[in-house]
């Protein structure tokens, strides 16, 4: 792997853990180039709304599942993901999933269950689509390792190039950063607590400088 190598595990840990994920968001390597070239081709080849026809990937953010819980809903439009408006190869390996799809909240979802090596291509109109993995299934791992899943996202943010150091929990912030350490050291609840804590705190802040202008 290039510059920007991320470790997995941390003092044994997985890095950026969060309900037994870890994640690392890495500069490129080349040697899937020619794989995402032929996978957008051929998606752009189906569906002519896949525009434009290339993605020239700079990063790839990998995500280790560790346990058989997958990703809630969310878009993939955070600092992070990138600007660009490149399509997103997304690889999965290890474990079949149901990956989930809808337009917005109130949407129908549609789901697909991938098995290892299915990749999904998030393209045109649909680069920033609602999704979510709902499941995924012990002892479907052909891999070896065990129940565990891999995913790969390759994506286009030239702009994050040389940030990769500092994003272990770029995605998530200092306040999400503080919170899962918390949660990690001293549990859920005490993480909830703060969280109640700080939020009463700012908003008596709030209130009394509002009554003093
Ligand atoms: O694990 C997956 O297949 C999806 C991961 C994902 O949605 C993300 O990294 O933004
Ligand atoms: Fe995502």
């Amino acid at each position: 792997m290039a510059r920007g190598q991320r470790e997995w595990m941390v003092n044994g840990q997985l890095n950026a853990w969060r309900q037994g994920r870890g994640r690392a968001y890495v500069a490129t390597f080349a040697p899937l180039d020619a794989l995402c070239e032929e996978l957008v081709a051929i998606a752009a080849d189906r569906e002519p709304g896949v525009a434009p026809r290339r993605l020239r990937h700079t990063h790839v953010l990998l995500l280790y599942y560790q346990k058989l819980k997958g990703i809630g809903w969310h878009r993939d439009d955070g600092p992070n993901d990138g600007a660009s408006d490149e399509p997103v190869v997304s690889l999965s390996l290890g474990c079949e999933c149901d990956f989930a799809i809808k337009d917005s909240q109130r949407s129908i979802e549609t789901t697909v269950r991938l098995r290892s090596g299915d990749a999904i291509l998030f393209g045109g109109p649909s680069k920033r689509i609602m999704h979510a993995v709902t499941a995924i299934y012990p002892g479907t791992n052909p891999l070896g390792g065990g129940d565990c899943r891999l995913n790969l996202t390759f994506r286009h943010a030239p702009e994050l190039c040389g940030l990769e150091r500092t994003d272990r929990f770029f995605h998530f912030g200092a306040v999400t950063r503080r919170y899962l350490h918390t949660e990690r050291t001293r549990g859920t609840d005490v993480a909830r607590a703060e969280v109640m804590a700080r939020r009463l705190a700012r908003q008596k802040k709030k209130t009394s400088s509002s009554i003093e202008t």
